[in-house]
Order: C-alpha cells, then sequence, then structure tokens
C-alpha cells in the first residue's frame, strides 16, 4: 500500500511536476468543454483505459519475471524472488522447484505475459483510436450546431477560411491530441509499476532518480513554452492560409479576368510560407525535447551510478547485484520519460487547436437568433414595423425608425439608390437579423414570439445572389423539401421559365449542376431560384432583384409567372426597374435607411417626388 503510496506521489512527480500540475488542472477546467464529450461513449473510453492500464501491469510483470530470469541465470543458489503471496509464488513461480524448473516456469512465464500484454495494447489502442473517432465526430457535430445557431453577423465578420480551417484541420489536431494523452497514460502507467519494483529494490536510489528526472521534467517547462508559442502561431497561420486558398479558388474567374494572377501567386506565397515558418518553428521547438531529455537523462544516470557507488555500496547499504538490477530497470525508465517529455511537447503544439476550436464553440461572445414558441400559420393581416432602428455594428445604424404597414395578400415595393438599405429591411422579415430598436409585429405578434422555423417554412426569398448547391437540377428545385411531387418540381420549372433550359441540359432534370451552379448562366441560376421558390408555395413571398439577371425578354415572362404566383400573397418586391414593380399597392421609397415616400404608385407619381425622379431618370436613360 505505502509502495504504491509513494509510487503515485513520485509517478505524478516524475511525469508532472507540481507547476506543470497545477497548469494541467486548469487546462482540464479550460477544456472540459471537449472532455465532457467523452461521457457519449463512456464504454469505450473507460475500455479504452481498463486494456491500456492492465497492458502496462502486464509490461511490469514481464519486466519483474526478465529480472527473477536474470537472478537464476546470474547466481543460480541465490533464494528466488519472491512475491509474498504464497500460492502465487508456490503453484506459479515454483520456489520449491528445482532452479532448471523454476528457469523454464520464468521463460514460460515471460512468453505468455508478452502475449497478453500485446492482445491488451491491441485492445487497448483499437478502442482508444475509436474513442477518438467518436470524439471527432462528436465535435464536428457540436461545431455544425454551432454554426447553425449563429446569427449571420457572425458569419458576416468571420473569413470563411477560418471556419474551414477550424471543421478540418483543427479538429484533426485536437483528435491526435487526445492520442497523445492516451500515450501519456499508457507510459505513465508503465512508470508506475517500474517505479514500483525499483522502491523494491532501493528505496534512496528510487528517490535520487525521481528527484533527478523531476528536475529534467522542470527544465523541460521552458522549451514546452516555445512549442505552445509556436503552435498558435501556426494555427493562424493555417487559417489565414485556407482563406486565402478558398478566395483564390471561388474567386478565379475574377482573377482570371483581372489578370491578378501575379498578384494572387503572391497572396498565396506568402500565406504558404507563413505556414512552413510557424510549422518548422513548431517543429525545431519540438525536436529539440527528445535530444535535450537524452542528454540530461544520460548524464543522470551516471550521476545516480556515481552517487550509488561512492554512498550505497562502500557503506554497504546496496549490493552490486541489485544496483545493476536497479539500474537496468532505470535504463528502462529513461526512454519512457523522454517519451513522456516529447508527448509533453506534441500535446503543448496542439493547444493552438485547442484555443481555436473552444474559441469558435464559446458561447458568451457571439450573437444568437432567440427562437420563439408560437407556431406561424401564415399571415392573416399584415406585418407592421414599428420604430424599428437596425444596425450591422451596433453603432453604425443603416435603417433609421422605421414604421411601415406590409398587408396580407398585396404587394408592396420598396425602391431607393444602391445602399439605402432594401435589402437590410427585407431580411429582417424572416429574422436573418433582430432590430436593433423597435419591434416587428406579425398579426400583432412580435416576430421573435415565433418559432424560426414555422415563420421561415412560410417566405420564400429569392435574391440577387442565388445559391445553387452543387447537385442535381431537381434536388436544386426541392432543396431541403422532403418527398416532393416530380410533377409539381415541373410544374415549379415551368412557372419559372426554366422548364425550356433545364429539358435541353444533357441529362434534364437529373443533370449535376457543379459547385455553386458554374454549369448555369445568371440568368438560368435566377430562373432555379424562381422555381425553388414558387415549389415551396410561400404565404410571403420577398423578391430581392428577383429578375435582375434576365434579359428582358425572359424578365417580362417571368414577370408575368411571378405577377399570378403573388395573387393571394403577400410579396415584398426590391427592384431597380420601376417597370416591374407599377402593379405595386404600395411603394416605400427608402433613402439613407429612412423612409421618404410611401404610397400607390401613381399617387406617388402624381406628387412629383422621389418616386418621380427616378422615374424620370430612368425613363430618360430608356
Ligand atoms: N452584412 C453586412 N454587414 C455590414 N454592412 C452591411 C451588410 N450588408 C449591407 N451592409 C450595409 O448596409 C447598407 C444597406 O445595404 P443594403 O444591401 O440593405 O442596401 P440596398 O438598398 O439593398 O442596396 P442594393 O440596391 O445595392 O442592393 C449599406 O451601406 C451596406 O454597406
Amino acid at each position: 500500500m505505502i509502495f504504491t503510496a509513494v509510487g503515485n506521489y513520485i509517478h505524478f512527480k516524475l511525469a508532472i511536476p507540481i507547476s506543470r500540475l497545477l497548469k494541467a488542472t486548469s487546462f482540464w477546467q479550460d477544456n472540459y468543454f471537449i472532455f465532457r464529450e467523452f461521457k457519449y461513449f463512456p464504454r469505450m473510453a473507460i475500455l479504452a483505459l481498463v486494456c491500456l492500464l492492465i497492458a502496462a501491469v502486464l509490461e511490469g510483470f514481464g519486466i519483474g519475471f526478465i529480472l527473477s530470469f536474470l537472478q537464476s541465470l546470474t547466481n543460480p543458489t541465490a533464494p528466488p524472488i519472491q512475491t509474498g503471496i504464497t500460492w502465487f509464488d508456490v503453484w506459479i513461480l515454483g520456489v520449491n522447484a528445482p532452479a532448471a524448473e523454476r528457469i523454464y516456469r520464468i521463460c514460460a512465464l515471460i512468453i505468455m505475459t508478452t502475449w497478453l500484454r500485446s492482445l491488451f495494447n491491441y485492445l487497448g489502442q483499437v478502442y482508444n483510436q475509436k474513442t477518438q473517432l467518436h470524439l471527432a465526430d462528436r465535435l464536428r457535430r457540436r461545431v455544425f450546431e454551432q454554426l447553425q445557431a449563429l446569427s449571420l453577423s457572425y458569419f458576416a465578420k468571420t473569413r470563411s477560411g477560418d471556419l474551414i480551417n477550424s471543421i478540418t484541420s483543427e479538429i484533426y489536431q485536437l483528435i491526435q491530441a487526445f492520442n497523445v494523452i492516451s500515450f501519456v497514460f499508457t507510459k505513465s502507467s508503465i512508470l508506475l509499476v517500474y517505479i514500483a519494483s525499483m522502491l523494491l529494490l532501493s528505496w534512496q536510489l528510487t528517490l535520487i532518480s525521481v528527484m533527478l528526472f523531476s528536475l529534467l521534467s522542470v527544465g523541460m517547462t521552458t522549451l514546452l513554452g516555445r512549442v505552445r508559442e509556436a503552435s498558435f502561431e501556426r494555427t493562424s497561420a493555417g487559417s489565414c492560409y485556407t482563406s486565402v486558398a478558398l478566395e483564390f479558388i471561388n474567386g478565379i474567374r475574377t482573377v482570371q479576368a483581372f489578370a491578378a494572377q501575379d498578384y494572387e501567386r503572391r497572396r498565396f506565397y506568402d500565406a504558404s510560407t507563413k505556414l512552413l515558418q510557424s510549422a518548422t518553428k513548431s517543429v525545431s521547438a519540438m525536436s529539440l525535447i527528445e535530444p535535450v531529455s537524452e542528454g540530461v537523462s544520460i548524464t543522470l544516470l551516471i550521476g545516480m551510478l556515481i552517487i550509488a557507488f561512492r554512498f550505497l555500496i562502500q557503506n554497504g547499504l546496496l549490493e552490486s547485484a541489485s544496483l545493476l538490477t536497479f539500474l537496468f530497470v532505470l535504463l528502462r525508465v529513461a526512454p519512457n520519460v523522454r517519451a513522456i517529455d516529447s508527448a509533453r511537447a506534441q500535446f503543448n503544439n496542439f493547444q493552438g487547436a485547442f484555443n481555436n476550436i473552444k474559441e469558435l464553440l464559446r458561447t458568451d461572445n457571439k450573437t444568437y437568433l432567440q427562437n420563439g414558441k408560437v407556431q406561424f400559420s401564415g399571415l392573416q393581416q399584415a406585418i407592421r414595423f414599428v420604430g424599428v432602428d437596425f444596425g450591422y455594428d451596433a453603432n453604425e445604424l443603416v435603417l433609421h425608425n422605421i414604421s411601415l404597414t406590409i398587408e396580407r395578400g398585396k404587394m408592396t415595393a420598396l425602391v431607393g439608390a444602391s445602399g439605402a438599405g432594401k435589402s437590410t429591411l427585407a431580411d429582417l422579415i424572416p429574422r436573418f437579423y433582430d432590430p436593433t430598436r423597435g419591434k416587428i409585429l406579425i398579426d400583432g405578434v412580435d416576430l421573435r414570439e415565433y418559432e424560426i422555423n414555422s415563420l421561415r417554412r412560410k417566405i420564400a426569398v429569392v435574391s440577387q445572389d442565388t445559391f445553387i448547391f452543387n447537385t442535381s437540377v431537381r434536388n436544386n428545385i426541392a432543396y431541403a423539401m422532403e418527398e416532393v411531387d416530380e410533377a409539381a418540381i415541373m410544374e415549379a420549372a415551368r412557372l419559372a421559365h426554366a422548364l425550356e433550359f433545364i429539358q435541353q441540359l444533357p441529362e434534364g432534370f437529373d443533370t449535376q449542376l457543379g459547385d455553386r451552379g458554374v454549369r448555369l448562366s445568371g440568368g438560368q441560376r435566377q430562373r432555379i431560384a424562381i422555381a425553388r421558390a414558387l415549389l415551396r408555395d410561400p404565404d410571403i413571398l420577398i423578391l430581392d432583384e428577383a429578375t435582375s439577371a434576365l434579359d428582358s425578354v425572359s424578365e417580362r415572362l417571368i414577370q408575368e409567372s411571378l405577377d399570378k404566383l403573388a395573387v393571394g400573397r403577400t410579396v415584398i418586391a426590391i427592384a431597380h426597374r420601376l417597370s416591374t414593380i407599377v402593379r405595386a399597392d404600395k411603394v416605400v421609397v427608402l433613402e439613407q435607411g429612412r423612409i421618404v415616400e410611401e404610397g400607390g404608385y401613381q399617387e406617388l407619381l402624381a406628387q412629383r417626388g422621389k418616386l418621380w425622379k427616378y422615374h424620370q431618370l430612368q425613363h430618360e436613360l430608356g
């Protein structure tokens, strides 16, 4: 018991000096958000630990048997090593049997423990890897849920390259870190067993070894700090590299059109060089750990030998044979200590990834849209904006004191110069953002009280930048809808005047559209978007420059379809071309985020105000 307690104490001293232990405590607290994931697969994690622990204990037994074997060979007349457990000593070790038989028994035991250790090591590794893969899966899901819950403003402020880097490379690194943790666990368990056997041989030498190796570990802390620092730099360089690469790929047309290959090459090479430099720094710092650790531990071993010889053997406190055996064990201990130091270095190397994922999963510094409970079954009367202010940045308002009523079944058009805030105003209705001040009521209920998905399911938005997924035409039109009638998809495509070009595609509705719909023209993408909106049969239809990418003939045809679709629905239309909104029931003119005119189209024209000016301008420009 005492030996185990001392061993435990010494083991911790050896593997993690006090200062590191304190840091480690805060480390567990800091990273609890990741460790708590283990509760979802406790059986696997526990099995991994138990198997690795059994393997470590078996390794200890193996060493004990080897020691016994060596002793039997070098000094056959000496009394055999015994465990003190009578049945084990008599029946297994055969202490009463002749020397030759004892040697055979020990050989058999060495072979058996080696095989058993290998088996448990294998099982431990399998469960360990499985645990890590499950952990990676859980973390990926958590990150995804976090991204789903975040307000759009977060995405406006964050580089997509950073997010992709977190979801891919950083999570991978984090899992590598867990690999290192289990490695340290295994090695520490083995060390514990070694230290117990060292204590049996000489507690004085054990104490000195533990103190010296602890000093070595403390000395390593400075080096580990450098590794940690380098890891943060590498994470940031990795994010930057992914962002640059992503922008280059996404913007390849613009890059080529502006003959910006040299400019992009410089950006890419810079990012790649920074990644190289930070990775080299981290590798150099890490590579230093092993040789330093090796040099110091060999020096310590020789020092031990001198101390033992000078003080213990000469004073008769230790026999030479015991010293040799002790050194044999110590020689096996040293590589384990070095391995643990290296693993600590590697672990520090992953700190950047830990911080990155932790930062991404933090909830206290991000904006979320609060979900309501009221199910939205459809607009009954009107959408009312009451004194709404909004700013993407709280200090810089984009909309000022908007008070507006959008009546059910009517078409409301938003008109104004570029940047006046039309799209922003429309974005508040499906709650892409919440007002900074004031409120929006639907049938008298605050928008925030509605269950967000029930609300969004009744709204369709056709915007200027349509996102086309890399899947078939059919799946793009019926995006995220299950069990949709084929005839309904065809009808939506027909109404959006998309049927003509879809039927000419090589595989019709089954044609894969490529990343972001690169295989379609701007106008074709817009038609797919209109078909997508029509298929949803929405209650509220937001058309934000929905026909801007179409030629005038297509625009007229689709406008007719949209007009038909608009019957009985509430439509909010944003258009620069006034011809598309002449049938609007109400026109709202915005200027620098303020409503400056509101009324029927003809009525406003008659007033010869802002709308009339726009009208005149467009008329003059033809
Ligand atoms: N995601 C965003 N983050 C920060 N500012 C934004 C964001 N989107 C728009 N803005 C700013 O808000 C203001 C209003 O933009 P908005 O897109 O609503 O104008 P708009 O009237 O629809 O213009 P356009 O007719 O050119 O589409 C602009 O000054 C714009 O720079």
